[in-house]
């Protein structure tokens, strides 16, 4: 596992959309899966940037979001179909058959989730997954205590991620109750991972997946046991860890 602490936000977004960037310059084809939440948004700035530089091509690149909630519709602004055509997919060339989220209005949960994974593996499996990482330890929406064997799923999220995410929506009760995510083995069978936290209120379960125990309490911590994990974190979101890792 590589740790890379960075001085702020902006460094690590830059440093992480670099890492994303190279993947898809050593491999034009690439799998990317990808993270939505505020994390991520930077290094999709950063992407954009790099993209309008021709210093990055996606025509050749086919993306696997981590989740969705449920139920949604992609055209409210509040679904992740929405935020990743926001912050990234607008402004760039992957080509429209070449993004998947899974689909928040579905009427079949369970063929969609099959459906979601058995594309993920057709496509060769995914190459790079970018995670940003939850107060609680979760990866995806995959909330503390879920099983490690899970493929792509409904998930019920706990009540300490409806508060985390009712800043983006108006009301609390606005948040939807469920979502659709990939699993914790669709996760870990991605073939490398990059992790990106900022903040201080991301200091305690940064130290706690790093350094504790492996335990599906932290659902985070798996990736202990994953062989090509990248942490790139901003200074306050390394404070408990950065004495540890030098
Ligand atoms: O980046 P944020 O907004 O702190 O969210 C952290 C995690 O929570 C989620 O938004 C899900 O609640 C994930 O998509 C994200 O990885």
């Amino acid at each position: 596992m590589r740790i890379i602490i960075t001085d702020n936000y902006q460094e690590m977004s830059k440093k992480a959309a670099t890492l994303v960037a190279s993947q898809v310059n050593i491999k034009p084809g690439s799998v990317l899966g990808l993270a939505t939440g505020g994390t991520p948004v930077g290094m999709y700035k950063e992407l954009v940037k790099m993209y309008q530089d021709d210093e990055v091509d996606f025509s050749e690149v086919t993306t696997f979001n981590l989740d969705e909630y449920y139920p949604i519709d992609q055209t409210n602004d509040q679904s992740y179909a929405y935020y990743m055509q926001e912050h990234l997919f607008q402004h760039i060339n992957v080509a429209k058959d070449s993004m998947h989220i899974p689909n928040g209005k579905t009427k079949d949960v369970d063929q969609e989730c099959y459906g979601y994974d058995q594309a993920i593996y057709n496509a060769g499996g995914i190459d790079l997954q970018v995670l940003g990482i939850g107060t609680n330890g979760h990866i995806g929406f995959n909330e503390p205590d879920i099983t490690f064997e899970s493929g792509t799923h409904k998930v019920t999220l706990d009540q300490e991620t409806i508060e985390a995410n009712a800043r983006f929506f108006d009301r609390i009760d606005d948040v939807p109750k469920e979502a659709i995510s990939m699993g914790m083995k669709t996760i870990m069978q991605s073939k490398k991972i990059l992790l990106l936290a900022n903040g201080e209120s991301k200091a305690q379960i940064i130290d706690k997946m790093l350094f504790g125990e492996i335990s599906p309490n932290v659902p985070a911590s798996i990736l202990q046991l994953h062989p090509h994990v990248i942490i790139v974190v901003d200074k306050e979101a390394a404070q408990y860890i950065e004495h540890k890792v030098k």
